[in-house]
């Protein structure tokens, strides 16, 4: 059974939807509509529509946004919705829950929408609600902002395992700014850099936690990210309707999907003496190749990745095969994550330089892995890309689901 992504929309991420007057039931509107349009249907093509959100009632005080959907979009009334919750991997559970239904026969057509408002909040305020993603009073981690800090600490034991020169860290965060800058949807596109940010200078790049300085972190963004996915049999009706070839669209190849418990300190400890520091990245990844039927990195034509702060990225280049584990930094300095690299790692900018509404950012990665394939990518355009792979984390890589996403045909 194939499952298609018809298309989808990102809102511009730069907007702070709060001093608009607006919260974060327009921007779920915004999502759903945006798709709509995006992949030309109306609300009476849609069969079921899954809400990816993290945070709506600690950022806004509001839950229930599955009901919200036809509260916002009338038009999607007596349409069974969900709401998904699994921190920063949100979107991506969301899609799961989608794929099933169409596998299963239930539903043809599918629409998941991610959003999230964190800009109401002041910077610092707005980081610590994610605090919630953590287990609470058990971490064993004394921070002001838990995921500064516990990626910190992912960095030194990437420095005690392997050994880590901070200076492949801000070149990650460097690579993925100047990627953004092409992104005409990223939230810090019109920001101003010198040389000095990217450096362990503690003023130009100042040390939020320990292991951990501004340069290396993913924003507070407001957003959303809506994708439509459908069964090969609605392909077919829509593709006569339009006139166009179901080649011409992505499928959702493969997928994997991972949990290993919320506390960061007790996957460190579990992996002590293996390959890899999070074996179960490594399964959700090589699970998506062997059921999209890829051998490995060198199928690929790039890479959308977590990089909630760059030791995220530093992570998921070795997980996912580019080098050896530990060797992170051989492609960081060869440029094969690059933008005409090999194998280019968040030509998008990341949520380092695009932004990471969280409850979003599994159905955005999605998103821009269809327009890589589809050669719509515009700026930010790996040129030829055929099939392309998402990793999306949740908490301390407490949930991790990854997709392997190509055209066929
Ligand atoms: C698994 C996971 O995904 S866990 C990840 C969860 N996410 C996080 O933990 C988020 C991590 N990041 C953070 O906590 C925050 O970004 C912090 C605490 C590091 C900094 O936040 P803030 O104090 O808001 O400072 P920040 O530098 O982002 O922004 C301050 C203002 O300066 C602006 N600004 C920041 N840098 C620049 C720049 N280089 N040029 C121009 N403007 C800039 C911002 O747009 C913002 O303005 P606004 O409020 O009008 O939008």
């Amino acid at each position: 059974m194939a499952i298609y992504l018809l298309g989808g929309h990102q809102s511009d991420f730069a907007r702070a939807w709060s001093r608009e007057g607006l919260d974060l039931s327009d921007i779920l509107r915004d999502g759903i509509l945006g798709a709509l349009d995006a992949c030309k249907l109306d609300p009476s093509d849609i069969d079921a529509v899954h809400v990816g959100n993290a945070f709506g009632e600690l950022y806004r005080g509001q839950g229930h946004l599955a009901a919200m959907v036809a509260q916002v979009v009338p038009e999607l009334h007596g349409v069974p919705a969900m709401r998904h919750e699994a921190a920063c991997a949100s979107a991506s559970i969301a899609v799961l829950a989608a794929t099933a239904e169409i596998e299963a026969g239930r539903y043809d057509c599918v629409l998941i929408v991610g959003a999230e408002e964190e800009k109401n909040l002041p910077g610092d305020e707005a980081s610590k609600v994610q605090n919630a993603a953590s287990w609470q009073g058990r971490e064993g981690i004394d921070c002001r902002f838990m995921w500064p800090a516990v990626f910190g600490r992912l960095s030194q034991e990437y420095g005690e395992r392997y050994g880590l020169d901070r200076r492949h860290l801000n070149r990650i965060a460097e690579i993925n700014l100047t990627n953004a800058k092409r992104n005409p949807l990223s939230q810090t596109r019109k920001w101003a850099f010198t040389a000095e940010n990217f450096t362990d200078d503690d003023a130009a790049n100042p040390i939020i936690e320990p292991g951990t300085r501004r340069m290396d972190c993913g924003q507070i963004t407001d957003g959303t990210s809506a994708i439509v996915l459908c069964s090969d049999r609605f392909m077919e009706r829509y593709a006569a309707r339009r006139g166009v070839k179901a080649s011409d669209f992505p499928q959702i190849l493969g997928w994997g999907h991972t949990n290993a418990g919320i506390r960061f300190l007790d996957k460190i400890e579990r992996s002590k003496g293996q390959d890899y520091v999070f074996p179960h990245v490594r399964k959700a990844i090589t699970d998506a190749w062997g059921r999209a039927g890829i051998a490995g990195p060198q199928d690929l034509s790039g890479v959308e990745t977590h990089d909630c702060f760059t030791s995220t990225e530093y992570m998921a280049i070795d997980h996912l095969g580019l080098t050896a584990p530990g060797q992170s930094w051989q492609a960081v300095e060869s440029g094969l994550i690059e933008l005409g690299g090999k194998c280019p790692v968040n030509a998008s900018g990341g949520l380092i330089g695009v932004g990471h509404p969280v409850g979003a950012t599994g159905a955005r990665m999605l998103l821009d892995a269809g327009r890589q394939v589809t050669g719509t990518a515009g700026d930010y355009q790996v040129e030829g890309a055929r099939t392309y792979q998402t990793l999306n984390i949740g908490g301390s890589l407490g949930t991790v689901v990854s997709f392997v996403v190509g055209r066929v045909g």
